[in-house]
């Protein structure tokens, strides 16, 4: 089976091309190379694949957004098998989908692979913006995003105390965040949350690097959760903030949580928004917007059965 790997030089805050030129020198078997030039070029790249229509391994060597990319071309495309070697900052995608953590794992795959069907979400704002993992608006989401534009961040990393950065963007935009109303419609029944912190949507558990906000997500089930966190003081949000990592924040009462075919999410102000982590644009005032499983599935390594009779 053809495999290429699609490299993102910049995931992992510029450390994937060093990670790369050590993997590389591991690999024991035929591969072609892509290293990708700007955002969006993986979903290019993967869209020629899908035309070309050859039964293929497309390995994502990088972070949250580049798998996200190369799923978003790979949809509807049940010759294109996605894998991952996690090389980017917060690497969800392997806690709730496979990642391949050795050269030699990818060897053995080959010898027989199999594919996966997997879910993929879907917001529809004008047009329709993709996501593997979660998609979500509010605190996290403006986080994320001044964390990405940060020239602090740079020069934090070079001393690799890209950490610290993240944790003062929390502290402070946790001090002047607003909070929103959130209307959300589920099968005709709409419910208005009030002093809404952040909403997300989630096809697997993980997000924001290693937190479990949904953990009953299930990445084949064609359903999305919605996990709501709303009505809380700042302090006790520190405190949920420091359940999530094991999941147990769903036992607070301001986290609301559901499961569905699709939501029509309204929220009274512009709130930023992401995909995977990544900055997706801010929310219309007063307009909704759909989050569903998408009808174009994509392919992901399974390696499970295999796994399983070990
Ligand atoms: N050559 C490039 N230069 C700059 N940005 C790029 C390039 N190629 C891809 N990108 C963009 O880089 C963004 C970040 O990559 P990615 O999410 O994979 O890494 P990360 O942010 O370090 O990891 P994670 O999302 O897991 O925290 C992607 O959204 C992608 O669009």
């Amino acid at each position: 089976m053809k495999t290429v790997f699609i490299i993102n030089p910049a995931a992992g805050n510029g450390n994937a091309l060093k990670k790369w030129s050590r993997f590389a020198e591991t690999i024991r078997f035929p591969y072609e190379t892509v290293f990708t030039q700007t955002a969006g070029h993986a979903a290019t790249i993967v869209r020629s694949y899908k035309e070309a229509g050859d039964k293929m391994l497309i390995i994502g060597f990088g972070g949250d957004g580049t798998l996200r990319e190369i799923i978003a071309g790979a949809a509807g495309a049940e010759q294109l098998i996605v894998g991952a070697v996690a090389a980017g900052s917060g690497n969800d995608f392997g806690r709730g989908f496979h990642s391949f953590p050795t050269a030699e794992s990818i060897a053995e795959f080959l010898k027989h692979p199999e594919a996966k069907r997997e879910d993929l979400g879907e917001l529809q704002n004008g047009g329709i913006q993709r996501f593997a993992s979660s998609s979500g608006i509010g605190l996290d989401a403006e986080i994320s995003a001044l964390v990405n534009r940060s020239t602090v961040k740079k020069w934090l990393n070079k001393i690799n105390a890209g950490k610290l950065v993240y944790l003062l963007y929390v502290v402070l935009t946790l001090a002047r965040f607003k909070k929103f109303q959130l209307t959300m419609e589920q099968q005709g029944q709409k419910r208005v949350f009030e002093d809404v912190w952040f909403a997300t949507v989630s096809n697997q558990p993980y997000f924001g690097g290693g937190m479990k906000i949904s953990p009953d997500s299930k990445t084949d089930d064609g359903l999305l959760e919605l996990t709501v966190v709303h009505g809380i003081s700042r302090l006790k949000l520190l405190l949920v903030f420091g359940t999530v990592f094991t999941g147990s924040h769903t036992r607070f009462k301001e986290v609301h949580q559901t499961s569905g075919i699709e939501y029509k999410l309204t929220v009274d102000g512009a709130i930023f928004r992401h995909t995977d982590g990544d900055y997706a644009g801010k929310t219309p005032i007063h307009e909704a917007v759909s989050y569903t499983v998408s009808e174009h599935h994509w392919y992901a390594v399974n390696t499970r059965k295999k796994e399983e009779s070990k």
